[in-house]
């Protein structure tokens, strides 16, 4: 039985960020995810989290100046000095949240030599594992599709699984957005048998407009079985922009809905 963590960045935005952990749990889910928690203390954050019930499948390190169109800072040179400062700042809040998984966003690198960013990559998240390593933290890493963010670092399934396995680290793994996947890979259900093992958490959105999964080219109960079957137990991060009003569109979630 597939089991859903709403996304809070996209998800109940109806509500100010930390008023959407009750929204969340109200509407019937047990664990959330979102995109950065930073702009609030991690003791209230882990408050409402806690008040709510709710698990915290996953959030993003720092990413460098959002505002200014910096999608993190894991493969740009000449910042590993930020980057490893926001890995320390990321655990802080792990730990304050209970979570164990962190993404590490690897930046935009079009423009830069290739070799020279993936081996600040491989460094830094290397560095990252280590770190994060003792408090039994996964690092995941995002391919992330080029029509929405050209110029990212990782846009391909394949890329990431070749990077990981020169990063050599247990305890990275890949964040399967079947959203992306479908956009730069497709083939999604011989993708996600060919990956087993190697993805430690899952997101969704209808392909192409990033909607409920209820929509559009794939077919999601299908994938969710794949996944079943393959024994994966995780979170899968719903990470899409709502048509509406955010229950309005609940009506695919019924059928996974746990009662407490
Ligand atoms: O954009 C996505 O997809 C994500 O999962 C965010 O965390 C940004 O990488
Ligand atoms: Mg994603």
């Amino acid at each position: 039985m597939p089991r859903f963590a709403a996304n809070l960045s996209m998800m109940f935005t109806e509500y100010a960020f930390l008023d959407r952990f009750k929204a969340a749990a109200d509407a019937g889910f047990r664990a959330v995810e979102y995109l950065f928690p930073y702009d609030h203390p991690a003791f209230e954050v882990a408050d409402r989290l806690h008040a709510a019930g709710l698990e915290q499948a996953l959030f993003n390190m720092p990413p460098g100046n959002w505002a200014a169109g910096e999608r993190g800072l894991a493969a740009l040179p000449g910042r590993q000095d930020e980057f490893r400062a926001n890995v320390a700042v990321a655990l802080d809040y792990a730990r304050a949240l209970g979570c164990p998984r962190l993404h590490a966003m690897a930046g935009i690198t079009a423009g830069l030599d290739r070799a020279t960013a993936e081996a600040t990559y491989i460094d830094n998240i290397r560095f990252a594992a280590d770190l994060l390593a003792d408090a039994g933290i996964t690092v995941l890493l995002e391919p992330i599709n080029s029509r929405n963010m050209p110029g990212y670092f990782i846009a391909h399934q394949h890329q990431a699984l070749d990077l990981i396995d020169r990063i050599d680290r247990p305890n990275v793994l890949v964040q399967l957005d079947l959203y992306h996947a479908q956009i730069m890979d497709g083939d999604l259900t011989t993708l996600i048998h060919a990956m087993q093992g190697r993805f430690g958490h899952v997101q969704i959105a209808s392909v192409p407009d990033r909607h409920e999964p209820d929509e559009g080219e794939l077919n999601y109960p299908h994938l969710y079985a794949v996944l079943d079957r393959l024994g994966y137990d995780g979170w899968i991060g719903c990470e899409y922009n709502p048509r509406g009003q955010t229950t309005a569109g609940l009506g695919w979630f019924a059928p996974y809905r746990t009662q407490a």
